[in-house]
């Protein structure tokens, strides 16, 4: 079956990539990630300058396959780095490259964007507005007033279609006032929901310890257990967002999950926490999956299902 899809504009020869974060922090991994068989890549969220990010151990699969806890603290080779690599990718590898960016502040996120609107260059940007990890930093995802006013500066600078990456929102009337805020943007082409489910704490059984060094053991929770979360946060905004896409992400461990993300509306599908476990063979397996499933229940291509859950 086709899942091919396109996003901002930009043709994806298949919906899947990796999420944000996962095998994309260095050259080597944004190898492995053009190597594999996602349809897109995209690179670990960017600040000004490189950090090292929180002390180790800052990641760790949940047993039982259920998902993952992390707090790596924004760590990344800074800005630069990405930039350098989005001036040598190669566009004609028919593979879109998109950018991560997660500034520190407005003035950081400002002076990131100028640099890649000056380099002029295809890759599509999408702005982390939901990094819970940074101790000190509250997330500007849910400050609705600082992520109107940071979008009324960078929509403008990036003047082509771009997207934000956003965290899980767990009520309806935060789902209208999110929605009320990107619908003054019309550069803005999607939202990628959803990030980690924040601070969460992970303790092992057996040795009464937090899984995780960070913040207490406090860190954001992906995988399968996030996926009902996902899938609503997704549906939410393809309701209130008309014109705009959703790239959607949280719990997709096979072809069943990306195929319940498209069913709520997703017109692609990132992979964290499976990504990180399995390695890149999964883009492999889960377009098999997806290809499958569509055949066997009639479906040629994505628009054929995208967005149509019913309700009762
Ligand atoms: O701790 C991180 O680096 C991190 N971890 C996440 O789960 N989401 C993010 O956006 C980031 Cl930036």
């Amino acid at each position: 079956a086709d899942i091919s899809t396109t996003l901002a504009g930009v043709k994806l020869p298949n919906l899947l990539f990796n999420a944000s974060g996962v095998c994309c922090q260095t050259e080597a991994d944004l190898k492995l990630m053009v190597e594999s068989e996602s349809g897109s890549l995209i690179t670990k969220s960017a600040t000004y300058e490189q950090r090292d990010g929180n002390p180790s151990p800052r990641y760790n699969p949940l047993p039982g396959g259920i998902g993952s806890i992390n707090s790596m603290g924004l760590p990344n080779e800074g800005y630069e780095y990405y930039l350098n690599y989005a001036k040598n990718y190669d566009y004609s590898s028919k593979k879109p490259l998109f950018i991560s960016l997660s500034g520190l502040s407005l003035a950081d996120n400002v002076k990131m964007c100028e640099a890649f609107v000056a380099a002029d260059l295809p890759c599509v940007l999408e702005i982390n507005y939901s990094c819970p990890n940074v101790p000190g930093k509250p997330q500007m995802g849910y400050d609705f007033e600082a992520m109107e006013h940071s979008l009324s500066v960078l929509a403008p600078i990036i003047n082509k279609p771009f997207g934000i990456k956003l965290p899980p929102y767990f009520d309806i009337a935060h789902f209208d006032q999110a929605a009320a805020v990107f619908n003054k943007f019309d550069n803005l082409a999607f939202v990628t929901c959803i990030n980690s489910v924040g601070n969460g704490l992970a303790i092992d059984f057996e040795t009464e310890e937090a899984l995780i060094k960070p913040k207490d053991g406090f860190g954001g929770l992906g995988g399968l257990m996030i996926l009902n979360t996902a899938l609503a946060n997704v549906n939410a905004f393809h309701r209130r967002l008309p014109g705009k896409q959703i790239i959607g992400v949280g719990g997709v461990v096979s072809g069943k999950e990306a195929f319940l993300h498209v069913l709520a509306g997703a017109s692609a599908v990132q992979i964290g926490t499976t990504l990180k476990e399995e390695g890149p063979a999964v883009f492999a397996r889960v377009a098999k999956e997806l290809s499958d499933i569509m055949i066997a229940k009639g479906y040629k291509t994505l628009e054929d299902f995208r967005g149509k859950v019913k309700t009762l």
